[in-house]
């Protein structure tokens, strides 16, 4: 059981871990990037059902998903209630895409009326809403500390295993700090989803608007940096060094603004939390200098996030939503498809991207991490791993084709292109060798706004 006191003993952060960092350049061009449901927007066709009413007692939420290629829409009639922590106005129409796994939480009760195709639609009693109330509310008490004091608010890490709800949580709590008039930073390095930018990304947002119902947090200025591939252990060593990066860049985002220093950041994770992944996690906290840790549904992690960090680190132990749906790699592969088709078409089908013709010449494209080597065949000083973090040009082929390029922000080759953050995404639709010049969907039209290209491991179709 979570109490308050155990989250308000928490002493307010060192400084441990805090490094320099030369610059700060946020994400200029994005395109509806959203922390929002993940859901495929071809099919946007309203079913003629009838609607079905539910009346919600206090404390309650009524949970539902949109079928596979169906919509629905929920309007509240009476009362009032929240989704993930924004408020739902009344009469009006919200509108969710196909996929989409939904509560609507109420304090006090209202009722709702729910059209469209959905899988399951059922009211639950038993949800986890006030303990994540309190938690919040604790959080909040170490945020006035720290205005009075102008000292950092609290740092929090949202940890646990797959489909645990931990996404949803960072948004709950992200939403509550922004209602009471905070700024926080989200931060979210779980490179599955890719939340701030595209699967394969990491990145940060500072949130002054609480998240959209339908899609999410409007992200007008992430920043955002390149991993390239879908699991941290894939690259661990580049993963690692990355999350430092945005670590130390949030750092000095907060002490350019007292609002955002005492709000503090709240960090989403990964949910691979054994051998190199439970690593990860603690490198994490390191890097943020977190002082709070949220334990989702897992309490041998929870025992040994305890046993290993530091005293001054609060660890609380929070139960999951029954509601929170499990996801089979198959659906997850498909989240993922539907976020890189939605950052060039909308959620809706609202955006129109464009497609060009860049010749080989007029860009350079790399990829980080070349394969290790035995030690024995490196030069003197040289660790296997540090191939890990290296920058590899590459020769334009018909490989690339179908993969997502990040745009990097850096304007030359001198720059450290590893460590810069991206200004955007391409996918690579055609490679015509005999030409010299490859097409690219572009949600801007020509010219790119940097030349310097970094390919991802992940691939996308636009077929649809
Ligand atoms: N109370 C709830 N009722 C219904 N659906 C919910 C509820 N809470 C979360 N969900 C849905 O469950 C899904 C999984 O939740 P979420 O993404 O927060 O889990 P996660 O632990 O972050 O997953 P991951 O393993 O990708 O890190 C999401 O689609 C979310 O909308």
């Amino acid at each position: 059981m979570v109490t308050l006191d155990s989250i308000l003993s928490a002493p307010s952060l060192s400084n441990l871990f805090l490094r320099f960092c030369q610059e700060i350049i946020f994400v200029c061009w994005p395109r509806n990037l959203d922390f929002g449901i993940l859901a495929s927007s071809f099919c946007l066709k309203m079913a003629e059902e009838e609607s079905q009413e539910f009346k919600l007692k206090v404390n309650s939420e009524l949970r539902f998903e949109v079928e596979h290629k169906a919509s629905a829409e929920i309007e509240m009639i009476e009362g009032s209630g929240e989704m993930f922590g924004t408020e739902l106005a009344k009469n009006k129409k919200y509108a969710f895409v196909s996929g989409s796994k939904v509560a609507i939480y109420t304090w006090h009760g209202c009722v709702l009326k729910l059209k469209g195709k959905t899988e399951v639609a059922y009211v639950s009693t038993e949800t986890p809403m006030t303990v994540y109330v309190n938690t919040h509310a604790a959080l909040e008490q170490m945020r006035s500390k720290a205005e009075e004091d102008s000292t950092r608010g609290p740092r929090i890490l949202v940890v646990g295993p797959t489909d645990v709800g931990k996404s949803t949580l960072c948004r709950l709590l992200t939403n509550y700090a922004v209602r009471l008039g905070r700024s926080p930073v989200l931060a979210d390095i779980d490179v599955g989803q890719g939340n701030m930018g595209l699967p394969g990304t990491i990145g940060a947002l500072v949130v002054e608007r609480t998240a959209d119902i339908e899609e999410g947090f409007l992200n007008t200025a992430p920043l955002v940096f390149h991993y390239g591939h879908k699991s941290p252990n894939d690259n661990f060593q580049l993963y690692n060094m990355l999350v430092l990066r945005l670590a130390e860049i949030i750092n000095v985002r907060c002490e350019q603004s007292k609002k955002v220093n005492s709000s503090g950041v709240i960090i989403n994770t990964a949910g691979w939390i054994r051998g190199a992944g439970y690593e990860a996690l603690k490198q994490a906290a390191g890097a943020f200098e977190v002082d709070v840790i949220c334990v989702l549904d897992q309490e041998r992690l929870y025992n040994q996030l305890k046993g290993d960090l530091p005293d001054f680190v609060k660890i609380v132990l929070l139960p999951k939503s029954g509601g929170v749906v499990e996801r089979s790699q198959a659906i997850r592969a498909d989240s993922r498809d539907s976020r890189i088709r939605e950052y060039f078409y909308g959620l809706k089908n609202n955006l129109f991207p464009h497609t060009f013709d860049v010749k080989f010449n007029d860009v350079k494209i790399f990829k980080i991490g070349a394969p290790s080597l035995p030690e024995s065949c490196l030069p003197l000083g040289m660790k296997s791993q540090d191939s890990q973090t290296k920058l590899v040009p590459l020769v334009p082929a018909m490989s690339l084709l179908h993969h997502v390029l990040s745009v990097s922000a850096a304007t030359t080759v001198d720059h450290d292109i590893v460590e810069t953050n991206v200004l955007g995404f391409l996918v690579v639709t055609n490679v015509d060798m005999d030409k010299s010049v490859f097409t690219v969907l572009s949600p801007s039209p020509r010219p790119l706004p940097q030349t310097i290209l970094l390919v991802m491991d992940i691939q996308f179709m636009d077929i649809k």
